[in-house]
């Protein structure tokens, strides 16, 4: 039982005119809303609007003329229950993906519903809302109300619109008939043996917004809204009779509410206010750092501090914590349609698949989304990377690590079958790799391959260190520095939507330039025979690989960092990958169980190219698409250097022209979606931009482009000048193409030899040095609190009589 009368709104035009004409119908907290004589947009309206509307309901008579989707969109307003007269049109519902008991159907006598509300709704029950009136109201509940205490008065529970309780009262029929007809907190006072108007003399009355009846009708429930100068309850000046509420997201509302009125001018409250784009920012700052956090601990802090500034927005917005609340209630109450399987009677019209941003529209111009860079807030988004947050996809990925690192190969050949789709005997291919492994690779291939290598060995190895590093730091105090091989290295060739072989020679021919002892490759093998391609076994044989694993994604990444029975432990992991590999690098790095370091986060490739202009608008398109083409993650920028419309409009038929011949178009459609053009007025202006982006590739196709280098601080790799496509660097001209993506060229450098290599210092001092260097050590020491350190120097220095006799 929560009230025992269902107001029936026999028109959507009823729904608002009503409800401003008889405030006291949404007393009774429910609708019920005849769904053929309504719109979906009327009762979703009616629905958003009036909070007092708990529980609402729709009617759908025999022989309705609503459509499937429009059934369908009722629920997903906030309709709770759908009244039905029939059986049969229960199990069409059902049919629809409405849920059973969502659904309450006529049994002679009326509609029992058992969501939300568990309570049968006979005739009597529902009446027509334009006969309601207060009197109407006041003795239906009467009528239903029970008592078993002498003095007839009706135990009241008081709460407000969170469902806070406030306190324990009493009512009388005269109370109660009197809080209807004013819609205002009424009660009976014992104590004064009187009818009592909650404040009345205070001031500090209650809006009445819901009475309901408990479920055997014996305890009443005034749902209120306290209003006044003061919010408290209690006579004890108390929020309730139980003490004030501990300070959580309603205590937060209303203390920025306040803020909001009286906050001093300089106080950051006010900034927060009166500075939308500081508000944003640290709305985005702190979903960030709650995307990052991982301890339970600082997760709720992080929450906390998000939530404080979207109570900010809110408060600033004139949006309550109840609308909120309200928002969350009616997207609970949302259903998914069931495709294809209504029966012919409720088929009035096809419904059309709704388009999701994964799956965007299959044809359609293939566009760039163009920006002006004096739009902060549009660059901002422009230039936001499509990655999924770090903790999303650590989620998946720890889970893979640690099978790997707890079950070795059978845990390799599980997720190789699971994610590849390849059922393996053995995950590893030793060297020598059988001769049938090169089958298909062809003379032209072999030149390709080894035409690139020999560039790549070239211009790694004029990069190498070989030489000791030598100085004199003072007289007697030499330091050093030498090179080392780092040992075992792991490297990871991606094979998810395209083969790499180029990547295989990318991180192959520096690690055997640099000397490394032990190249172990690691990539998916194919769907078609469980191997990998010739050419990477080729890459693997000239540079003297010792293993092959033959798995991808974070799996193999696990393999290479703990070893299994058969694939030895490596000292540092490289290689590009999708976000699964970049992250299981990420995770093994910081697991100092693991003892393995990585180059970097080398994740979806990415370009931005800076034209003018006079540059050539289908070498402008072509470079964007060959990144565009790597993965739907991928993401492609053009800065424009006062571009006219006329070439931006060029630009972007270059673009669409040319994917549309591009075997992998589906891609390229994905990528484009969110790939930008962003409108500078200067060169200045746009290398400011992309130092900002710090892109995996930068490519400059201005005039002078030469002359512009000098302003790259942040960029993975450059091609300089119109007929320095990416490609060029991709595969053949020498420099490396695995490179920092995310933003990251802020920070790393890409591959190189010395990503292969680690520096040992070394230092050597004679009592000279000693001299020279000592009293500076001991000094030091002596601020640090390091005796022993300190001791060392001085119990030399004493041996050789460079310190005073009583030196301390
Ligand atoms: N930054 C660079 O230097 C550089 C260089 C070359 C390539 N790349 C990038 O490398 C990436 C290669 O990605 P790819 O996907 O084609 O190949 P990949 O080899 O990196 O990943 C494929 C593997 O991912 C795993 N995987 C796929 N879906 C999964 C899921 N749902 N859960 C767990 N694991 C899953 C599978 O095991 C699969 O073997 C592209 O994004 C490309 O742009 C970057
Ligand atoms: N552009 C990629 C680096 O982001 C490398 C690559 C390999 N093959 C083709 N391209
Ligand atoms: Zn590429």
């Amino acid at each position: 039982m929560v009230f025992p009368i269902l107001p029936f709104f026999t028109s959507g035009q009823d729904l608002e005119a009503l409800t401003q004409k008889k405030p006291y119908v949404g007393l009774t907290g429910q609708a019920l809303i005849d769904l053929s004589k309504t719109s979906v947009a009327e009762a979703a309206a009616f629905i958003e609007n009036n909070i007092s509307f708990r529980f609402v309901c729709g009617l759908l008579k025999a022989n309705h003329h609503v459509s499937d989707n429009d059934l369908v969109a009722f629920v997903n307003a906030g309709i709770a229950v759908l009244f039905v007269e029939s059986q049969e049109s229960a199990t069409l519902l059902e049919e629809l993906g409405i849920p059973r008991d969502r659904v309450a159907v006529y049994d002679g006598t009326g509609y029992t519903s058992q969501f939300g509300v568990v309570q049968k709704f006979s005739q009597g029950h529902i009446v027509d809302a334009n006969d309601l009136c207060e009197e109407k109201i006041a003795q239906a509940l009467l009528a239903t109300a029970k008592t078993d205490r002498s003095d007839n008065l009706y135990t009241t529970l008081v709460v407000d619109t969170h469902e806070r309780c406030l306190g324990l009262v009493y009512s009388s029929k005269e109370s109660l008939k009197m809080a209807i007809e004013k819609q205002v907190g009424v009660y009976f006072s014992r104590s004064r043996n009187e009818i009592w108007v909650k404040g009345l003399t205070s001031g500090n009355t209650q809006k009445l917004i819901n009475i309901q009846l408990d479920c055997d009708g014996d305890a009443l429930k005034f749902v209120v809204v306290q209003e006044g100068t003061k919010s408290d309850f209690c006579h004890l000046n108390t929020a309730s009779c139980y003490g004030d509420f501990p300070h959580g997201l309603v205590g937060l509302e209303q203390l920025l509410r306040q803020r909001m009125e009286n906050a001093p001018e300089k106080s950051y409250t006010r900034r927060l206010f009166s500075d939308p784009e500081l508000l944003t920012a640290k709305i985005k700052e702190e979903a960030e750092e709650l995307t990052e956090a991982s301890s339970k601990r600082d997760v709720a802090w992080e929450a906390a501090d998000l939530f404080y500034f979207a109570m900010a927005k809110l408060v600033s917005s004139g949006v309550t914590l109840e609308e909120v609340e309200r928002n969350l209630h009616v997207k609970h109450l949302k259903v998914t349609r069931r495709a294809g399987d209504a029966k012919p009677k409720f088929v009035k019209e096809e419904a059309k698949p709704q388009t999701t941003k994964d799956e965007e529209p299959t044809n359609g111009n293939i566009h760039l989304n163009v920006v002006s860079a004096h739009d902060q807030t549009a660059v901002t988004a422009a230039l936001s990377r499509p990655i999924q947050k770090t903790a999303d996809i650590m989620h998946l990925v720890n889970p893979i690590v640690e099978k790997v690192r707890k079950d070795g190969n059978k845990a390799l050949i599980e997720l190789t079958s699971k994610f590849d789709g390849v059922d393996l005997e053995s995950p590893v291919l030793e060297a020598p790799f059988p001769e049938e492994y090169l089958d298909g690779l062809t003379q032209e291939m072999k030149e390709a391959l080894d035409l690139s290598m020999e560039n790549v060995r070239k211009f790694h190895a004029a990069q190498l260190q070989k030489e000791v590093l030598q100085v004199e730091t003072q007289p007697g105090v030499v330091c050093s520095r030498f090179p080392r091989p780092i040992e075992k290295v792991g490297l990871y060739i991606p094979g998810g939507t395209a083969v790499l072989p180029s990547t295989a020679l990318m991180l192959g021919v520096p690690a055997r330039v640099a000397q490394c002892k032990e190249i172990v490759f690691a990539s998916p093998p194919r769907k078609s025979d469980g191997r990998v391609s010739p050419e990477v076994v080729y890459v693997a044989q000239k540079v003297g690989a010792s293993k092959i694993v033959l798995a991808g994604g974070a799996q193999a990444v696990a393999a290479m960092a703990y070893g299994t029975e058969t694939i030895p432990k490596v000292d540092k992991i490289l290689g590009p990958g999708n976000q699964f590999v970049t992250a299981a690098k990420m995770y093994v790095q910081n697991d100092t169980q693991a003892l393995c370091s990585i180059d970097m986060p080398a994740g979806p490739s990415e370009v931005l190219v800076i034209s003018d202009e006079n540059a050539d608008s289908d070498f402008v398109a072509s470079d964007l698409l060959s990144q565009a083409e790597h993965g739907v993650d991928s993401q492609v920028i053009l800065v424009g250097v006062a571009l006219s419309e006329k070439r931006v409009a060029e630009i972007q038929e270059a673009v669409h022209r040319q994917a549309m011949e591009l075997p992998r178009v589906d891609i390229v459609r994905k990528c484009i979606a969110h790939s930008s053009i962003v409108l500078c007025d200067s060169y200045e202006e746009a290398f400011q931009m992309s130092n900002n982006y710090a892109p995996e590739h930068l490519i400059l196709q201005i005039e002078n482009a030469a002359k512009y280098v000098d302003l790259v601080f942040n960029a993975g790799s450059i091609f300089v000048g119109a007929y320095t496509p990416e490609s060029c660097g991709d595969y053949s001209s020498g420099t490396n193409h695995t490179l920092p993506t995310y933003g990251y060229a802020r920070q790393y450098s890409g591959v190189n030899t010395s990503t292969f290599q680690k520096f040992i210092t070394a230092q050597s001092v004679t009592p000279e040095g000693l001299d020279n260097i000592g009293r500076a050590v001991m000094s030091v020491a002596k601020v640090e609190g390091l005796d022993a350190h300190r001791n060392a120097i001085k119990i030399r220095m004493q041996k050789l009589n460079l310190l005073p006799e009583n030196f301390q």
